[in-house]
């Protein structure tokens, strides 16, 4: 056709995001996709969060934070929802409406109650976004939401775990690992980006680019299994942190992962008190802070007999910190996270989701494509403490 004729419209199939097709889908079906949004204190979660209040961005999205903070300053107007058995009594809950649609509450108690109350406006919104403090550890907080019997049965019917989002400060990031004391042994600033499906570089207007270049391969060594950004003051398209499904099977691994070489831990007591170390003799791609670091795997087709072996494995690892065939007294094993995708001989495709002592195996229905990184090799990748050689060598073995 000449560029100077009228176009004809055609009947199209593929569907519009118009407000009304957002509320019918979330109406209709479906369950509410849940991001939890961790970070230390300070690396810029609220400003993230109130950049999303406030920007015009079409979707309804309900925020849930410990309390307003800085975003008790954006025009609002302000909305107490009392649960209806108890009409008289004192809202635990503050909400505010926003102009482009987005609906805030402020809870002092992120449990599964306070979220059942927001639920009570299901429809209103196509997304909720859970800023948890900066000391949270998003490990439990996530386990809430997946795998959990009761969540299933009750507030799983509206609400699935999309993704966990973690802000880290460009800045004091790596300080922030390094001095991160915790009684039990892992800060929670590392908790916090072992846990994490996307990790957010934030403040990269202050920090000179080489050493922007450096924390991204730390973190990126710690997670391998997360997808980086570097932002400045939160400001990130929402496709990256919203809607990414990394619970579910088609997105388990980011590209570059699955790419990657594997990096190989090596235990060295001395090194990790000095807090990282990343110039290992033994290892130049090793990378540890406070004894937290990566390991991952690649996995060739596997016979269908392993998977029970696997699945042993992972169990022995995550519920009893130690390997199947560790001697008594060997040193123990703590996963804080793990995942994986990889394929039986015959066609099908299994995907591994771990956190903390939770996982699932399961098989998916789909073609896996080139983003998977199958056909080709799988992967697995582990997150925790302890993650010496001779966890490799026991995984590698049991995959041959
Ligand atoms: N220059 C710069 N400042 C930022 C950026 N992001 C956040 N800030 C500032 O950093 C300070 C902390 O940001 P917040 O958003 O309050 O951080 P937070 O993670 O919510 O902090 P807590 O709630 O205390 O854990 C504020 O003064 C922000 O204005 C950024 O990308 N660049």
């Amino acid at each position: 056709m000449d560029d100077d004729d009228i176009p004809t419209l055609v009947e199209s199939d593929v569907p519009l995001l118009t407000e009304d097709s957002q509320t019918s889908a979330v109406a209709e079906h479906k369950t509410v996709p849940l991001t939890i949004i961790c970070g230390f204190l300070g690396a810029g979660k609220s400003t993230s969060i109130k950049r999303i209040l406030t920007e015009r961005h079409g979707y309804r999205i309900a925020v849930i934070m410990n309390d307003f903070g800085d975003t008790a300053d954006i025009e609002a107007k302000t909305i107490n929802v009392s649960s209806p058995d108890e009409p008289e009594s004192e809202p635990a809950e503050e909400f505010l409406e926003l102009a482009n649609g987005c609906l805030c509450c402020s809870i002092k108690d992120i449990g599964i109650a306070s979220i059942e109350k927001l639920m009570q406006r299901k429809g209103a919104f196509d997304h909720i976004l859970l800023e948890t403090t900066g000391l949270a550890d998003p490990g439990p907080i996530a386990s809430m939401f997946w795998q959990n019997e009761e969540f299933a049965q009750g507030l799983g019917k509206d609400i699935h775990l999309d993704g966990v989002v973690c802000v880290v400060d460009a800045v004091f990031g790596k300080k922030q690992m390094e001095e991160d004391h915790a009684s039990n042994g892992i800060g929670e600033s590392l908790r916090q980006i072992a846990c994490a499906d996307v990790i957010l570089l934030n403040k990269s207007d202050l920090a000179p680019p080489p050493e922007l270049d450096n924390l991204q391969e730390l973190v990126s060594h710690i997670n391998p299994a997360a997808t980086i950004y570097r932002t400045t003051r939160g400001e990130i398209d929402l496709r990256y942190i919203m809607g990414i499904d990394a619970y579910s099977a088609r997105r388990v691994l980011p590209k570059e992962t699955l790419a990657g070489h594997s990096h190989a831990s090596h235990p060295d007591s001395s090194c990790s008190e000095a807090g990282h170390d990343h110039t290992h003799e033994r290892d130049p791609h090793h990378y540890e802070i406070r004894g937290i670091s990566s390991l991952q795997v690649s996995c060739p087709p596997l016979k269908q007999s392993k998977l029970q072996q696997i699945d042993e494995w992972i169990r022995t690892v995550l519920w009893e910190n130690r390997l199947p065939d560790d001697p008594q007294g060997s040193p123990p094993v703590q996963i804080l996270r793990c995942k994986g995708i990889f394929r039986v001989e015959g066609g099908e495709t299994y995907v591994l989701q771990g956190v903390r002592s939770l996982y699932e195996i399961s098989s998916i229905q789909e073609t896996p494509s080139a983003d998977m990184g199958l056909p080709g090799e799988g992967k697995l990748v582990f997150i925790g403490k302890g993650l010496e050689d001779r966890v490799r060598r026991s995984l590698e073995t049991l995959l041959q």
